[in-house]
């Protein structure tokens, strides 16, 4: 489904290039799970804008279901972000002052529909990462985990081709991290969501069935 060929990134500093990301190959098929795991500033967070088509100045090759990104203009790349594409963040980033099931149904009604279709949609995937009760509070009276449901509904709510989560169980207790790793397991095994996320912990990792080891600016599969 994505496959990244030779890619290379650098930031410039103090009149210097300093790169950040180092021929990286790697192909992620319909259905992963992938653990991306690595020291702090050995260029995760860089590798997933790039994967989720926030960032285009990088060489090398980017395909997405064998058509070629890396040429898209700025337009087309955020076509495909609103599109295809689903993030999950550490710190939620729902809109505070829209109350759950808005902040739920904005990527369908950034896509053109219109609320009578949206709502029956939002309540039934809120019920089903249960928080059916919640649509009509605001973010803060929802318990972090809860945040991060109603978060996950956010990107998956249109049927994105995958789900970019960058540290999701970051701001998150042991136990309401596993749950919320419960929660994107069942989406991957149940309804086949392919999944790409950032973490440092080494549990959360449990729940993926491929990783791979970010150093340096290089990456390096490990056999599970
Ligand atoms: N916009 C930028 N301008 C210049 N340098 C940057 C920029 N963004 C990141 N960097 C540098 O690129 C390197 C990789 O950063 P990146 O955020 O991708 O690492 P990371 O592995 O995600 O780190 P962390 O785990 O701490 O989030 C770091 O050395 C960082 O300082």
């Amino acid at each position: 489904m994505i496959k990244l060929e030779k890619i290379r990134k650098a930031y410039k500093a103090d009149n210097e290039w300093i790169p950040v990301l180092k021929n990286i190959d790697l192909e992620v098929h319909k259905g992963d799970f992938l653990a991306i795991m690595g020291p702090s500033g050995s260029g995760k967070s860089t590798l997933l804008n790039l994967i989720g088509f926030v960032d285009r100045k990088y060489l090398g090759n980017y395909y997405l279901e064998n058509e070629i990104i890396t040429s898209k203009s700025d337009n087309d790349l955020s076509k495909l972000r609103n599109q295809r594409v689903g993030f999950v963040f550490q710190q939620f980033n729902l809109i505070e002052t829209l109350t759950i099931r808005e902040n739920v149904e904005l990527p369908l009604l950034y896509d053109g529909w219109n609320y009578r279709q949206t709502k029956k949609r939002v309540d039934e995937l809120l019920e089903k990462l249960g928080i059916g009760d919640k649509g009509n509070k605001l973010p803060k009276q929802l318990s972090g985990g809860q945040q991060q449901r109603a978060a996950i509904a956010r990107a998956i709510i249109n049927n994105p081709d995958f789900i970019i989560a960058d540290e999701p169980t970051g701001a998150l207790d042991t136990k309401t991290s596993n749950d919320i790793m419960n929660v994107f397991k069942q989406l991957n095994q149940e309804e086949g969501v392919t999944i790409i996320l950032v973490t440092h912990d080494p549990e959360t990792v449990q729940f993926c069935n491929r990783v791979v080891h970010m150093h340096d600016g290089k990456l390096n599969e490990k056999a599970r």
